[in-house]
């Protein structure tokens, strides 16, 4: 009979009850005892809903408390010797170091000496707004079982009346996702050495009674490197033993493609195939699968948060049972379920006409269960639940809430008129610096200031209903006049209203646009305790109102110096929201352009002559697979510009981008033509400006020149030498100086000095600059 899988279950808890728990215990609030405790009610009740869903073969080891790549790291001993760890198993202290790095004070706490150890990189997982942290790896690396997680939960479980199947991830996934600390390693090269850690885990597995292990080998989907084939041949070649539990290799986020023979060469149990991503590859799938494999098939996305439409997965399962037979064949999410909130039914008051075209993880597994029910025993046998999902996915495939005929309309007469601006950058530039009278090496921020727990309290109080608005509202402007009365005494030259309004970037726009819903309680990881709510987009965009104006106004009437407006940008809006799948990403993102185009016009109009649109989302949205880059690349760039071109050539259009390594697509960058770019690069030491060597990037720039990540104060010293750097390759008239990000994780006591030695750092070198540009509208361009 067809089995019912999943691959992995949200870890965070409904109400966000790890991120609590974790953050209370970094606080010193919670014990180690209480915290693991915590973690143990919540893969129990996670485990049990499984359970009660009717799933065949439940996960383990999905559960993480930081991140599932970090574990694996804890779980091989692959730790930075910075950690200074020594230990047999990693404690919990080490393992949040990992993540967080180890401040000065902590250090002194706990009677050791240092500056500090700075935490591992994280970065993103494939094209997820989830952040995972990057493995090291040094040339004298050597791996060894160095936590024994993926058994106590296998144990644990069990002692709970559940078989589960332990998840790892696949050790040449977890190679390929590192990062060697000198440039002449490959990371691969260590397989031999990672490969008896990985058996003896899975010895233990079997010993304690594991039937199968999933490994998960995302990387499969991508254009494999240089000797990864060979890598997973040995590697599978070798974890296949009867002493181990039977593999179910898992691959997901995309299509094998060229790497399908070899997935399906490698000898394990069963594959997983993405089918929600990648439908076609059914096909070659089951005309090429080995006589003794098990086909597991994702049909339900993973990544998403519509209904399966149940009659088309039902087909493509159909076909999988009539080529192999039901004995091997297994139905599945395409993914892990990491990636969608947990439960609909936590959502009251969610729009009612929308919310049944909706699944949540829970109701995902209610439809694997269903798909596996009506191929096993017939349509009668899924009952009201194939009915309930035919009758929803009609309803909205006919609803009138998705179109709207002036979106539609609009969309139709674009012109490329609308995506230029005027006259090139160099003479815009010129007229910009006559009008907003800046000095040279100006300085600005991102966008955000602090969200205190001050904040926080009111505006949870506001949707509760227990602040009126207007009271709401006069908070606001308070905190938008103290964040400008505190850049002014800092001596920033472009200012910021502080982002006081926003929860989140991309959710308070989707809250004020037609077409989209946001949730209350539908929390998805983003890194560690870190989540966000991402917005559902369901139908056709438009702008109701101004969002934005009236604070960014009311900023700008506090001073006399310029205030940035700041907006999110259409590919950020689009790639951390749920979409809609009826239309190409493409035209979703338009539609968001256009809105986001009025609402720039109405900045402009009001008086602001410099408005920041964010993508950090850029590089995220990029194809997993080269060959569909320059694709993506064109839309994209055209949104930014459709957004951003309706201004005149005197107001001064910035961008932002963050979280991501940009080296592969400074061409698409450049071609978005904002005049100002602010960009991470502190976080890892201006690596980034050695790109620009090699590619000349025509306009203004201000690469990070002081990582927001952590709550050290960099040193003006330390801030003039990042300067300096830039201005090797930067010429001083296109230069600006900002931090990395937003400021909005950070604390006033933190942000306030670090502000200082910023704008303290930018003053030497502007008097290098000849002539000095006075409060007169001198400002030329030389460069
Ligand atoms: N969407 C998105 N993706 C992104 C980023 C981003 O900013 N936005 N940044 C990058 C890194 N990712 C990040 C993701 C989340 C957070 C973050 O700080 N998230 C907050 C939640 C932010 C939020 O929506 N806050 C709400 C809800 C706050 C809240 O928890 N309220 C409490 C009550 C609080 C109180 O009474 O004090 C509750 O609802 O229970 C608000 O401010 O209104 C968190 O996890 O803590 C930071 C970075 C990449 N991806
Ligand atoms: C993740 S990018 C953040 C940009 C936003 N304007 C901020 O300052 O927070
Ligand atoms: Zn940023």
């Amino acid at each position: 009979m067809i089995q019912a899988t999943n691959l992995g279950f949200p870890r965070i808890g409904l109400h966000r009850e790890l991120k609590w728990a974790v953050e209370g215990y970094w606080a010193g609030r919670t014990s180690e005892d209480a915290l693991q405790e915590t973690a143990r009610q919540l893969r129990a009740r996670h485990w049990q809903w499984q359970q009660e869903a009717g799933l065949d073969q439940i996960p383990s080891n999905d559960f993480s408390l930081y991140d599932h790549v970090l574990d694996t790291i804890a779980l091989v001993g692959a730790v930075p010797e910075r950690f200074g760890w020594k230990g047999e198993t990693v404690d919990l202290t080490t393992y949040f170091a990992m993540a967080r790095g180890v401040q000065e004070k902590e250090l002194e706490a706990r009677g050791l000496e240092g500056t500090g150890v700075p935490p591992l990189e994280m970065t993103k997982w494939f094209d997820t707004n989830y952040h995972y942290l990057v493995p090291e790896f040094h040339p004298e690396q050597r791996f060894r079982l160095a936590s024994t997680k993926p058994i106590d939960e296998y144990l644990e479980a069990k002692a709970l009346g559940i078989e589960t199947r332990p998840v790892l991830l696949g050790p040449v996934s977890f190679l390929l996702l590192g990062r060697a600390t000198v440039a002449h390693l490959d990371p691969l090269t260590l397989l031999d050495r990672l490969l008896p850690v990985y058996a003896e885990v899975l010895h233990r597995l079997k010993a304690a009674g594991a039937r199968y292990v999933q490994m998960d080998e995302p990387c499969l989907v991508l254009d494999l490197p240089p000797g990864a084939r060979q890598a997973y041949e040995q590697a599978y070649a070798a974890l296949n033993r009867p002493e181990h539990p039977a593999l179910v290799l898992t691959t997901y986020f995309g299509g094998l493609e060229e790497n399908l023979p070899l997935a399906l060469s490698l000898p394990v149990a069963a594959v997983h195939l993405d089918l929600v991503r990648a439908p076609e590859q059914l096909d070659s799938a089951l005309a090429h699968l080995p006589e003794d494999r098990i086909l597991s098939l994702g049909l339900v996305d993973g990544r998403n948060v519509w209904r399966t439409d149940l009659d088309v997965a039902a087909s493509m399962l159909r076909r999988a049972v009539d080529a192999l037979g039901r004995e091997r064949v297994w139905v599945g999410p395409s993914c892990s379920l990491l990636h969608v909130p947990i439960d609909l039914d936590a959502e009251p008051e969610l729009d009612p006409e929308i919310r049944p075209w909706m699944a949540f993880a829970r109701q995902k597994l209610d439809e694997v269960v269903t798909l596996k029910c009506l191929v096993n025993e017939g349509e009668a046998a899924a009952g009201d639940r194939l009915e309930a999902a035919r009758r929803a996915r009609q309803e909205r495939l006919t609803s009138a809430r998705r179109i709207d005929p002036e979106v539609r309309r609009r969309l139709a007469t674009l012109s490329p008129e609308m995506s230029r601006r005027g006259r090139p950058f160099a003479e815009r530039y010129a007229l910009q610096r006559t009008r907003l009278k800046l000095p040279p090496l100006p300085t600005t921020t991102i966008g955000s200031f602090p969200q205190t727990d001050e904040l926080r309290r009111q505006r949870a109080a506001f949707r509760r209903g227990e602040l009126s608005r207007a009271a709401y509202e006069q908070f606001l402007e308070a905190t938008i006049a103290e964040t400008i009365a505190r850049q002014e005494a800092i001596g920033l030259d472009v200012l910021v209203h502080g982002e006081p309004e926003r929860s989140d970037m991309v959710e308070y726009f989707a809250e004020q646009l037609q077409g989209f819903l946001v949730t209350q309680n539908g929390w998805v990881q983003s890194y560690g305790t870190r989540c966000v709510r991402p917005p559902i987009l369901y139908g056709d965009v438009a702008r109701r109102s101004p969002m934005t104006v009236r604070w960014t106004t009311f900023a700008q009437r506090c001073t006399a110096r310029p205030v940035k407006g700041i907006l999110t940008g259409p590919v950020t809006i689009l790639q951390w929201s749920f979409v809609r799948d009826d239309q190409p990403r493409a035209d979703t993102c338009r539609q968001i352009a256009l809105a986001l185009r009025d609402e720039v016009a109405d900045l402009e109009a009001a008086g602001i002559a410099v408005i920041q649109i964010d993508e950090p989302a850029l590089r995220e949205g990029l194809p997993l697979r080269r060959r569909d880059w320059p694709a993506y690349l064109e839309w994209a760039v055209e949104c930014f510009r459709l957004a951003s071109c309706v201004v005149r050539d005197e107001t001064q259009i910035h961008t932002h981008m963050c979280y991501a390594d940009f080296e592969d697509i400074l061409e698409a960058i450049a071609a978005l033509d904002a005049d100002v770019i602010s960009i991470e690069a502190a976080r890892s030491r201006m690596a980034l400006l050695d790109a620009f060597r090699r590619f000349h990037y025509p306009n203004a720039i201000g690469p990070g020149v002081y990582d927001i990540h952590s709550p050290r104060v960099p040193s003006v010293e330390e801030i003039e030498a990042l300067l300096e750097r830039a201005l090797e390759v930067i010429p001083a008239e296109r230069l600006w100086v900002n931090p990395d990000c937003g400021l909005k994780t950070r604390r006033w006591a933190e942000v306030e000095p670090a502000l200082r030695h910023m704008v303290q750092a930018a003053v030497q070198p502007r008097q290098d600059q000849t002539p000095p540009l006075g409060p007169t509208p001198s400002g030329r361009l030389t460069g």
